[in-house]
């Protein structure tokens, strides 16, 4: 299904699939009501490799627990000095050294130049190709400064500010960081490629009017299923939706 020419139908709004709180939090803040979206708290294996590749293969992986249309992003911090490195991998970096450790790996070096670097990859199924966002935000490293509470924000200093991340305001992080120049592409694709969203009402109002055509004998059962507030969809859930949805469309 790629966004070519014709609006794509998408059977349900896109689900942001992360094991991060803190990301969510800022998607979140960054998007509004641009983009018609729900999340999953899914901790995604990782590949090892370029940063494209293993977005790429997340929102592959995502799209196939999901069954529907997925966001997913990874984010790397990559120092100059060390020619891109800890990138991918500023994760385990992190866990393992502290802030105080990743500054001591510039510590030979005088360039502590860096940037944040966040790839978004949309799938809009399963089996679609994912498209991805790159978003760069440049600074350089420093001692740790401002609250402690996302995981690099205290020792990343963007270029042009004398605060870190951390110690600045959410909104005016969001409003440079490079997960918010990554969610511009995201937000600009959506406008361009015009989809289209099953919402969950308009699933229901469907539903309502198959039980009121007296259609609905088997759906009686599953009604808890039909509720918005259910948890994101296995695939017997999304199977039964794409036949009322199918079922449906006769009846319209
Ligand atoms: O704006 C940020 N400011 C500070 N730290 C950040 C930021 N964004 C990600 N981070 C941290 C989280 C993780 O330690 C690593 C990226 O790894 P990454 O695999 O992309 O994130 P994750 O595993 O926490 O969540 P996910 O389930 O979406 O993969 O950098
Ligand atoms: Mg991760």
């Amino acid at each position: 299904m790629a966004a070519t020419g014709r609006a794509a139908a998408l059977l349900q709004p896109v689900t942001f699939v992360t094991g991060n709180a803190k990301k969510l939090e800022e998607v979140r803040a960054i998007l509004g009501n641009s983009i018609p979206f729900r999340s999953l708290k899914l901790d995604l294996p990782e590949l090892q490799g370029e940063p494209e590749d293993i977005s790429k293969e997340k929102a592959r992986l995502a799209a196939k627990e999901v069954s529907g249309p997925v966001l997913v992003e990874d984010t790397c911090l990559c120092f100059n000095a060390l020619k891109g490195l800890p990138g991918p991998y500023i994760k385990w970096f992190l866990q393992k050294l502290g802030h105080e450790g990743l500054n001591n790996l510039l510590m030979a070096y005088e360039d502590k130049s860096a940037y944040a670097l966040c790839v978004f990859s949309l799938a809009l199924g399963p089996n679609a190709d994912p498209i991805t966002f790159l978003g760069k935000t440049l600074g350089k490293i420093v001692p740790p400064r401002g609250p402690n509470d996302f995981g690099w924000d205290p020792i990343f200093q963007p270029d042009g500010y004398d605060q870190t991340y951390a110690e600045m305001p959410k909104e005016e992080k969001n409003k440079i960081s490079h997960r918010s120049r990554a969610l511009a592409l995201v937000k600009s694709h959506f406008a361009e490629a015009k989809y289209t969203f099953e919402t969950e009402p308009s699933i229901q109002q469907k539903w309502m009017r198959l039980r009121n055509l007296g259609l609905g004998q088997n759906m009686e059962k599953n009604k808890d299923l039909n509720n918005a507030s259910a948890p994101a969809p296995s695939m017997p859930l999304l199977n039964f939706r794409l036949e009322q949805a199918e079922v449906a469309q006769q009846w319209r």
